[in-house]
């Protein structure tokens, strides 16, 4: 694996270090490569930089910088729990099809596009840690030309991943660094690797629906009934 150097710059941020292995993954400014244990970011699927975290228990993450999504969790036995489209592209042109991609700041069908910009934008890496073993990093996005074309506010993201033993965590913080309020809508919509038979949902009775079969530009919209959604074979409505 190549070791690539990445175009950020390190804003003045105020980021908590938790403990002595605190660091960059990697600065390209300097040609320095200081490393924190368990973080790396080496080259992925089409070229684009990816984060690696690594456990000492044996799991490992993968976040792709472009879209800042997590594509690859796997636990100690090998086993990838997330789940990335067969057919998705790693070329900047579509987001990445899979794992955790971010919906921000709109969620769903809206304004914009199709849930908002952040999973089309590179985010940069601005800390990385190591908490007791377990390695966290930190990436931001911050507005820029494209998202001010088509949302016109200062904003800063600031999403955090930390992988532990048995558990992957994230924190997601919006910041409005402009003078004028806005709101947003945000989701991190996972995709999960799970055998559907025998799997099912509660909670969802009373929520809206759009089922998109027939016309996915012309959602049919409803309520779901059920008190536990099971998938006996193509899953008709989807959660607006
Ligand atoms: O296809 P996209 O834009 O990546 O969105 C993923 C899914 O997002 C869901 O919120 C929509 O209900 C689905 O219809 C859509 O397939």
């Amino acid at each position: 694996m190549t070791i690539v150097s990445l175009p950020f710059s390190l804003p003045n941020l105020n980021l908590r270090r938790v403990n002595r292995y605190s660091g960059m993954a990697f600065a390209s400014l300097n040609k320095e490569t200081s490393t924190t244990v368990g973080v790396r970011v080496t080259e992925g699927e089409g070229n684009l930089p990816k984060v690696v975290l690594t456990s000492p228990h044996g799991s490992e993450a993968e976040i792709y910088l472009f879209g800042g999504c997590i594509t690859s969790w796997k636990v100690p036995s090998g086993k990838d729990l997330l789940f990335v489209r067969p057919d998705a592209v790693f070329n900047k042109k579509k987001p990445i099809s899979g794992g955790v991609p971010h919906c921000f700041p709109q969620f769903g069908p809206g304004a914009i596009q199709q849930h908002g910009f952040a999973r089309n934008l590179d985010w940069s890496v601005v800390d990385s840690d190591n908490a007791d073993g377990n390695p966290v990093v930190t990436l931001l996005l911050k507005d820029g030309p494209y998202s001010r074309s088509m949302w016109d506010f200062g904003f800063q993201a600031l999403y955090k991943v930390i992988l532990n033993s048995k558990s992957i965590s994230t924190e997601l913080i919006i910041t409005n660094t402009d003078k004028k309020p806005f709101s947003f809508t945000s989701a991190l919509h996972t995709y999960f690797s799970a055998s559907v038979t025998g799997a099912s949902v509660k909670g969802l009775k009373g929520c809206k629906t759009l089922d998109k079969e027939l016309d996915p530009t012309n959602p049919v919209e409803s309520k779901e009934e059920r008190d536990v959604v099971t998938f006996p074979g193509i899953c008709r409505p989807c959660l607006s």
